[in-house]
Parts: structure tokens; sequence; C-alpha cells
């Protein structure tokens, strides 16, 4: 269908509060992603304030590996976001069909997400929320960071209903204590340990994976390198301010042996 300067293509995916599809605006025949949002819902939801920090985050971050929004617009009804389309779709997908990913391609995806880490918290941004259903693949095989949902300005307590999976979040937030950027540390980690093992560090039932995470426990099977394992458990490590920083994982040996 036609919204004015945009032909509408097929669905790309459910994202968060609305459907995203593919388009084309019209004198341009420039290609983007184009996501709707219901006002009603994000009303009956309680979201705009969040929907208004995610818009306002998303348009200031521009960066090779941080999915871009381009610009909005809306009506009577509906949110539009104009957003980067992503040439090679979502990353659990590639995961999910992988299985795991070879140690280079961990190691490329790793040192990406480590950059557009170092931009967000530099801009006072922290994501909270690293997962690969969070995260695209541009057409080069690029990674783009696509979801701000859980973003804050650091540093915050800020206390959220927790939806989805457990997994990725730091001891400190389960703790609900105060954080810094460095949760996006920890959720580097367990995004490394799901590239190389195929499934996340502290996978359990809701209350064992409460438990793992506040006590670190996880065990790295023998086909990890050395290098592998050793960067894994500097980033997982339950005090905050002894967690690895972003410099030194671009600096870790097993970054270097594979992006150099
Ligand atoms: C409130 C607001 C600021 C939210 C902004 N963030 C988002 O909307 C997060 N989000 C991004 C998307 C999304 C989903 C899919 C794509 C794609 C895409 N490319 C594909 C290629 C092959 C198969 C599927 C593909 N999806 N490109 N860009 C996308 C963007 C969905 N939700």
């Amino acid at each position: 269908f036609h919204l004015g300067m945009f032909e509408i293509g097929r669905p790309l995916g459910k994202g968060k509060f609305g459907r995203v599809y593919l388009a084309r605006e019209r004198k341009s025949r420039f290609v983007c992603a184009l996501k709707v949002l219901y006002k009603n819902e994000i009303r009956n939801g309680g979201v705009e304030k969040q929907v208004r920090r995610e818009i306002e985050i998303q348009s200031n971050l521009r960066h090779p590996n941080i999915l871009q929004l381009y610009g909005y617009f809306h009506d009577a009804k509906r949110i539009f976001l104009i957003l980067e389309y992503a040439g090679k779709g979502e990353l659990y997908k590639h995961l999910q069909r992988e299985k795991r990913f070879p140690e280079w391609k961990a190691a490329l995806y790793i040192s990406q997400m480590a950059l557009a880490l170092k931009f967000c918290h530099k801009k006072h941004v922290i994501h909270r929320d690293i997962k690969p259903e969070n995260i695209l693949v541009g057409i080069h095989g690029e990674l783009k960071i696509a979801d701000f949902g859980w973003s804050v300005h650091a540093p915050s307590n800020r206390r959220k209903t927790m939806c989805g999976t457990l997994d990725y979040l730091p001891p400190e937030i389960v703790r609900e204590q105060w954080y810094s950027g460095k949760v996006d540390l920890w959720s580097l980690g367990v995004l490394m340990y799901e590239f190389l093992v195929g499934q996340a560090p502290f996978e359990d039932s809701i209350a064992l994976t409460h438990r793992r995470i506040v006590r670190c426990e996880y065990t790295v099977p023998q086909f990890v390198s050395p290098e592998a394992k050793d960067l894994i458990m500097k980033l997982l490590v339950v005090d905050p301010e002894k967690r690895i920083s972003l410099e030194q994982v671009q600096e870790h040996p097993w970054i270097i042996k594979y992006c150099v």
C-alpha cells in the first residue's frame, strides 16, 4: 500500500510495539524499514516516555554498528519510524541456523559491538539489553544494534518491569542496585559466550538463572580456545569495577588475533 511518499513492501518482522515493513521512498527510491506504532497501544501500555526517549536516543546515535533512525512522522492514530534497512536481517536467526559461530566471526562481531558500545558510553547512553534478538546484520555482514528500548542515561537504577529473558542481566541489575555502563560489558560477555557456545551461560529456569547470575556460576566448554575463555572470564565478573573495559576488550589478544 502507499503511504504518501512511501511504497510499502513485505513485513520484515514484529518489533516491539509494532510491525516493521520494507519500504521505499517514492522520489529518491531510497529503501528503508518503516516501523508503525499505534498511539493507543503506546498509551495503553503506558510507554509514551520510553518511546519518546528511544526516539530521542536513537536519532542522536550515528554509528555504522547502530541501526539508524532517519526520522519519524505521525497521523491521528499511528507513529511511523523511518529506520535503516539491514540487508541481512536478524542476527538471532543466523545464530539459530549456524548453531554457533566460528571464533573468527565471533571475534569480528564482539569487536564491532565493543565499538558501538564505546560510542554509546561516550554519549552517556547505556544500552542494558544487548542480546542477539536486538541486533541486525547489514548488507556487508556488519552488526547493527537495533533496539534501545531499555537504554537509559547513565548512571541509573531505573526499575523496569523485567520482560523478556533474564539471561543477559548482570548481577547489579538482578539485585536492583545502582549500576553504570559496566552493565553492557557483562552483556557483551554473555553475547560472546552465546556466539561461541550456542547458548547463554546462565540459561536455566528463572529462579536458577537468577541465582547463577548473582553467583556467576557458568562453565566454558573445552572446544572454546583459551584466549576466548580468558576474555569471557574478564567480562563475566560480578564486581562491575573489576570488569575489563571496552578499550581493553579491543586490545585483548583474542580480538587482535582475528580483527587486525
Ligand atoms: C520507539 C522507537 C525509537 C524504536 C526504535 N527501534 C526500533 O524500532 C527497533 N526495531 C528495529 C526493527 C527492525 C526490524 C527488522 C529490520 C530490518 C530487516 N532487514 C531484513 C532483511 C532480511 C530479513 C529480515 C529483515 N529485517 N531492517 N531494519 C529493521 C529494523 C524492529 N524494531
